[in-house]
């Protein structure tokens, strides 16, 4: 798919998802200029306060403009206080992760060289993991569906083997690709509880039985709750590490912090048809219209989507800009950025700044 223009469906959502959306339209426009990758943006309302004012969170019409896109660029959705009559929070999020059938959630875990670090060991410099999160079913499955009494509650955990088996393809691609980058042996690690649950007893036969036809990549389990604490102990040792949906969802905010916070997180939500970039991080209500949210996540966020177009057919040029943002990125904080986050005092507008200068004076 060579062509002239994307159509990027951008829905900044609430909270510090708007302004890190803001800064990283910006950015991207400066991109687009530099490396002529020819993108145009739809803006989408959605998330809690169009909840408030529309009494949707995401309208049909927008689901359907957004499935049309060529990729999708989310800032965060959600806020405290707004809530559906049962109590429980707006996530559209999950509604187009389940209906576009996002089943990947990528959500690499890399250390920026300059950003200060929680653990003081040297080897914290080379931390560079994945966390791919199934993101349709899991614990997740029973979303809006557990069953809740006076005297007890439950929630259902489901795993099937189709989505099983394209989640175990995709994490050893990845790690086949990331293998060919860095020229280090890839390790594909699952992450489960197969000590005391069945179905992750049997997630482990499919993903044995898909690393048969990649012999080169290595393959071996953890235990979630050892790898929570091998993730603060040794996270340098990690590569691709595939996990049920609420093993990841807890274990990526974990990475985070070992990266220097949430500010620092991209993701990717990728299926077979459809691609959605956004930062790791939510709507961040305890920082949100202050001008300090770290936009990083998101312009490495839009990084992957960029790449991803590339790897779908779009050619050298984004795959050139993908890389531009994350030099630009690097080099930015190794020139002496310091965020609020990481103990600095640049607030957003100075990170894209920052970034911006690095992007254009780069050769
Ligand atoms: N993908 C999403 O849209 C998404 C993800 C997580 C949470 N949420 C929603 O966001 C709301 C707030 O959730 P929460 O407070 O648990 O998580 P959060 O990720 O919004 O914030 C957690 C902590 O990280 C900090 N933080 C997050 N992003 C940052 C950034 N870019 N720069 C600097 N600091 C940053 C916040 O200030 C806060 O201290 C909730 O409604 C939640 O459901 C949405
Ligand atoms: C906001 C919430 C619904 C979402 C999730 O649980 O997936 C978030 O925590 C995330 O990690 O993307
Ligand atoms: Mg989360």
């Amino acid at each position: 798919m060579l062509a002239n223009s994307y159509d990027i469906a951008v829905l900044p959502g609430d909270g510090i998802g708007v302004e890190v959306m803001d800064a990283t339209l910006d950015l991207l426009r400066v991109v687009d200029q530099r490396y002529g990758v020819g993108l145009s943006f739809s803006v989408q309302r959605a998330g809690a306060f169009a909840y408030k004012e529309t009494g949707t969170d995401l309208s049909d019409e927008t689901f359907e403009r957004t499935a049309r896109a060529d990729a999708i660029l989310l800032g965060a959705m959600g806020w405290p206080g707004i809530r559906h009559a049962d109590g429980t929070e707006l996530s559209p999020q999950i509604t187009l992760r389940q209906r576009l059938n996002l089943y990947g959630g990528v959500r690499p875990i890399r250390a920026i060289p300059g950003v200060p670090l929680p653990l003081s060991d040297p080897r914290a410099a080379k931390i560079d993991f994945v966390i791919l999160r199934e993101s349709t079913e899991g614990l997740f499955f029973s979303k809006d569906q557990g069953m809740v009494s006076s005297d007890w509650a439950e929630e259902t955990l489901r795993l099937t083997r189709p989505t099983t088996e394209r989640l175990a393809r995709m994490a050893f691609r990845l790690a086949d690709h990331r293998a060919g980058q860095s020229g280090r042996p890839g390790r594909v690690t699952l992450v489960d509880k197969a000590n005391v649950f069945r179905a992750f007893a049997w997630m482990r036969t499919v993903f044995a039985k898909v690393a048969e036809s990649y012999p080169h990549v290595g393959h071996d389990a953890h235990y979630v709750d050892a790898m929570a604490l091998d993730l603060v102990r040794r996270p340098w040792d990690f590569d691709v590490l595939p996990m049920e949906n609420m093993f990841g969802d807890i274990l990526s905010d974990l990475g985070a912090g070992l990266i220097g916070g949430m500010g620092f997180a991209p993701s990717a939500d990728l299926g077979d048809t459809h691609g959605l970039f956004q930062p790791s991080h939510g709507t961040a209500p305890d920082i949100a219209g202050k001008g300090i949210a770290n936009p990083t996540a998101c312009f490495l966020s839009a990084a992957m989507m960029l790449e991803w177009l590339s790897v779908r057919g779009g050619g050298q040029r984004l795959a050139d800009a993908a890389l531009g943002i994350r030099a630009a990125v690097d080099a930015a904080f190794m020139d002496g950025l310091r965020t609020a986050d990481v103990g600095g005092s640049a607030g957003t507008v100075q990170v894209t700044r920052a970034v911006i200068t690095a992007l254009r004076s780069a050769p």
